[in-house]
């Protein structure tokens, strides 16, 4: 089987490497100054442990993969240019092409179900770097990450079995799990920190804020009867993990909205990370002022391209009062 990584970022660029490593056998589909750099000098990958530079193929859309029933695609472009990339994808791939939503938030894979009849969630713990194009750091070690497989919306088959055998044996922690959204749902709340976290800096103390956008996001499961694993059965999950290591001699400065608004790119997550409360909230009458500003507050950073942790945990604290007494 193939894997066809869609999005040669920080999490496809270390899954796909990885994979590949192992022998299997992988397509990326890249696009702009990403693509150009795989073709012409390969993709890098910084590790604590290694630096390696790897020969890949690569193409520009999926209708230069040949994508066939046989393959396997694994989806790793953020949630902001999910529609997009699918759209290209069905235009290309046969409809029983199976798709692994290998993506933070809880939205990738109706969005997928609506083209394709086969889809995976994938339960994603890396901590992954991606500044340049072609270029991806992963910062733990010898355990590459958490990378747990499900079908959508719930169950396992052999498909998903096969595939997390093929991710533990390329140096991930995978397990196959039959309620792999119920996990997704557990990391979408501390996601709800990545706007937070893109804001001030990961290491500001922004705790206060973040444990009311988290309660916003726990009373609309309750309302909404969404099951979700708690933040003790991930933190047992991901305990290999930790502590994270250097690379480069660095620590990992910041989760993947600290590093849109690192890379300038114009768009952001939080529509799909706090952006999913505030739906969820609209939709069973919970309020969600927290996570609203916050969704906003990600928006307008990324649109007007400011740096992330240029903001003060006051200041914030500030314009959150502000809009909460305005009522937006
Ligand atoms: N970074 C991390 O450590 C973690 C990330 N995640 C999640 O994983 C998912 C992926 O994030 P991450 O890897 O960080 O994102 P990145 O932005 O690093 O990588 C995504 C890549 O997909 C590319 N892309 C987007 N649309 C297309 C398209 N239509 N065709 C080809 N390429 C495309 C982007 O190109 P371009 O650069 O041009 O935009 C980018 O290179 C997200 O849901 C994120 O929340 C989960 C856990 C940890
Ligand atoms: C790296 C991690 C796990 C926490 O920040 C993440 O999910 C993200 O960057 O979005």
């Amino acid at each position: 089987m193939r894997y066809v990584i869609y999005g040669a970022g920080a999490i496809g660029g270390i899954i796909g490497a990885r994979l590949q490593q192992q022998g299997q056998h992988v397509t990326f589909i890249a696009r702009g100054a990403t693509l150009d750099t795989l073709r012409r000098d390969g993709l890098q990958l910084r590790t604590p442990e290694t630096d390696q530079i790897l020969a890949v193929q690569a193409v520009g859309h999926p209708r230069e993969a040949a994508i066939t029933a046989d393959d396997a695609v694994v989806l790793a472009v953020k949630s902001q240019d999910t529609a997009a990339a699918l759209d290209a994808l069905a235009d290309a791939a046969p409809a029983d092409v199976p798709i692994f939503c290998a993506q933070n938030g809880v939205a990738n894979e109706s969005q997928a179900l609506r083209r394709f009849r086969r889809v995976y969630g994938m339960y994603v713990y890396i901590f992954g770097l991606h500044l340049a194009p072609g270029l991806v750091h992963g910062y733990t070690a010898p355990c590459h990450g958490v990378l747990d497989v499900g079908g959508y919306p719930d169950g396992a088959d052999s498909l998903a079995s096969w595939v997390a055998s093929d991710l533990a044996g390329a140096g991930f922690d995978s397990l196959c799990r039959s309620d792999v959204m119920r996990w997704k749902h557990g990391k979408l709340l501390a996601n709800l920190a990545n706007a937070l976290h893109a804001a001030c800096g990961p290491g500001a103390d922004t705790s206060d804020i973040y444990a009311t956008a988290r309660a916003e996001g726990e009373a609309c499961y309750r309302a909404a009867g969404i099951a979700w694993a708690s933040a003790e059965e991930r933190a047992q999950r991901m305990a290999a993990l930790l502590p994270l290591k250097q690379v480069d001699g660095a620590p990992f400065p910041g989760g993947s909205s600290w590093q849109s608004l690192a890379r300038g790119t114009g768009s952001i997550e939080g529509d799909w990370l706090n952006g999913e409360i505030t739906l969820l909230g609209r939709t069973h009458g919970v309020p969600t002022p927290v996570n609203d500003f916050l969704q906003q507050l990600a928006r307008r950073m990324a649109r007007e391209r400011v740096q992330p942790g240029t903001m003060t945990p006051d200041v914030l604290r500030g314009q959150l009062s502000t809009a909460v007494a305005i009522g937006h």
